[in-house]
C-alpha cells in the first residue's frame, strides 16, 4: 500500500479525503492509503482521519505520497519538502507560481527518482473530451476563450497562473503557441480583473485568452473557435461521467506510482505542463510592463 497524506484543508483537500476513503474498486487508487492531513491550523477530525504534523508526514517511512491542496502561494514549499524528503507528489494545478521553481522541481523530482503529478480536471471534464474529439483534424482561423468566475481568495497568485486550466485547454486543443501580447485591467476596490492575452499558433493563427473575475460573475467558459470549415461558439453538452473529476485524477496519479504509465506520456505531459507554465511566466512579464 502507498501510505498518503493530504496536506491543505479547503475544497480540494476535503475532496480528496473523500476520494481517498472511497476509491474505486478494482482500480489504481484503491493501492493508496491515507494516513492522515496536515493543516496550518489545528483542526478536528476530518471524515475521521486523524491531523498529523508536516514533520511526522516527511519522516514516517509508511508515508510515501503527498497530495498539495493548499492555495497556490504555498504548492512550492510543500512540493519541494516533500520530494526532499524522498515522498512522490500530487499538487492541484497550478503547479507553483513561476515557471523558474516548476522547472527546479521536475529536476528535484528526477533525482530522487519520484512522480511528481500536475492535476488538471479539466481536461478530464466530460464536456471537455467531447470538445477535443470535435476539434481535432479541424484548422483553426482564429479563436477565443473566455472565462470568467468570481473572484479568488488571497494566495491563488497571478491571474494567468490561478487560470492555468483555460490555457491548458488552449495548448491541448491546438498544440504549442507563442504570446505576441497581454495585458491586466485591474480595480482592485470593485475585486474586478481582467486579463487579455493574444497567442499565435504554430501555423500563426491568432488565438485570444481573456480571464475576467469580478464579485456575481458565474463561472463561465465562452468560445469561438472560427475553422476554415466553420464555426464553433458553443461548448458541446455531454453528460456528466459517473467517476468524479478528482477521482479519475486519483487514478492517474495512482497509475504513475505502479509504473504503468509510458515514459513517452510522462514526457509528452511534462512538456505541456512547462510549456503552459512558461507562458503564464511571459504573460506575467508582459502584462507588468504595460502597467509601468
Ligand atoms: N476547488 C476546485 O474545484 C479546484 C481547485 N484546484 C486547486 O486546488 C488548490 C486549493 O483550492 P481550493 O481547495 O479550491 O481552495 P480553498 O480556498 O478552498 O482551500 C485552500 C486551503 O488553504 C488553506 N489556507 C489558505 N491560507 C491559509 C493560511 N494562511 N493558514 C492556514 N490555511 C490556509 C485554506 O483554509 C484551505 O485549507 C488550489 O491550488 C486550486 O488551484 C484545482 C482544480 C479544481
Ligand atoms: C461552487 C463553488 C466553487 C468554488 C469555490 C470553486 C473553486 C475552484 N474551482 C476550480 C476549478 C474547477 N472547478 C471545477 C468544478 C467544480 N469545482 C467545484 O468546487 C464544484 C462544485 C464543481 C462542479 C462540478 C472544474 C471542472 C475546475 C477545472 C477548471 C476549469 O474547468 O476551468 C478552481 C481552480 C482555479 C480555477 O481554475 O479557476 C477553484 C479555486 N469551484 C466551484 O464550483
Amino acid at each position: 500500500m502507498i501510505g498518503t497524506v493530504v496536506v491543505g484543508i479547503g475544497t480540494a483537500g476535503r475532496v480528496r479525503i473523500r476520494d481517498l476513503l472511497s476509491p474505486l474498486p478494482s482500480s489504481p487508487s484503491e493501492k493508496l492509503s491515507l494516513k492522515g492531513f496536515i493543516s496550518r491550523r489545528t483542526l478536528e477530525n476530518q471524515q475521521d482521519i486523524q491531523q498529523i504534523s508536516l514533520d511526522e508526514a516527511l519522516s514516517r517511512e509508511d508515508i510515501h505520497a503527498a497530495i498539495i491542496c493548499t492555495e497556490n502561494v504555498s504548492h512550492e514549499e510543500n512540493i519541494r519538502k516533500f520530494l526532499e524528503a524522498g515522498k512522490h507528489v500530487c499538487v492541484e494545478y497550478p503547479m507553483t507560481l513561476s515557471f523558474a521553481s516548476v522547472k527546479q522541481l521536475c529536476e528535484l523530482a528526477d533525482k530522487k527518482g519520484k512522480i511528481l503529478h500536475e492535476e488538471h480536471i479539466e481536461l478530464l471534464t466530460a464536456e471537455y473530451k467531447q470538445l477535443k474529439k470535435d476539434v481535432t483534424g479541424k484548422n483553426l482561423v482564429e479563436g477565443t476563450l473566455h472565462f470568467t468566475g468570481g473572484p479568488l481568495q488571497p494566495g491563488f497568485g497571478f491571474i494567468a497562473f490561478s487560470g492555468i486550466a483555460r490555457l491548458t485547454w488552449l495548448v491541448d486543443l491546438f498544440g504549442e503557441l507563442t504570446v505576441t501580447s497581454a495585458n491586466v485591467e485591474e480595480d482592485k476596490e470593485k475585486k474586478y480583473i481582467k486579463m487579455t492575452a493574444h497567442f499565435q499558433t504554430k501555423d500563426k493563427s491568432p488565438l485570444t485568452w481573456i480571464e475576467e473575475r469580478a464579485p456575481g460573475l458565474g463561472r463561465v467558459k465562452n468560445i469561438s473557435f472560427r475553422f476554415d470549415t466553420g464555426v464553433m461558439d458553443c461548448l458541446p453538452v455531454a453528460p456528466r461521467e459517473s467517476i468524479g473529476l478528482f477521482m479519475q485524477d486519483l487514478n492517474l496519479f495512482g497509475q504513475k506510482l505502479l509504473g504503468l504509465v509510458s515514459s513517452e506520456q510522462l514526457q509528452a505531459e511534462r512538456k505541456r505542463i512547462l510549456h503552459c507554465l512558461e507562458l503564464a511566466d511571459l504573460i506575467r512579464e508582459l502584462s507588468q510592463a504595460c502597467t509601468h
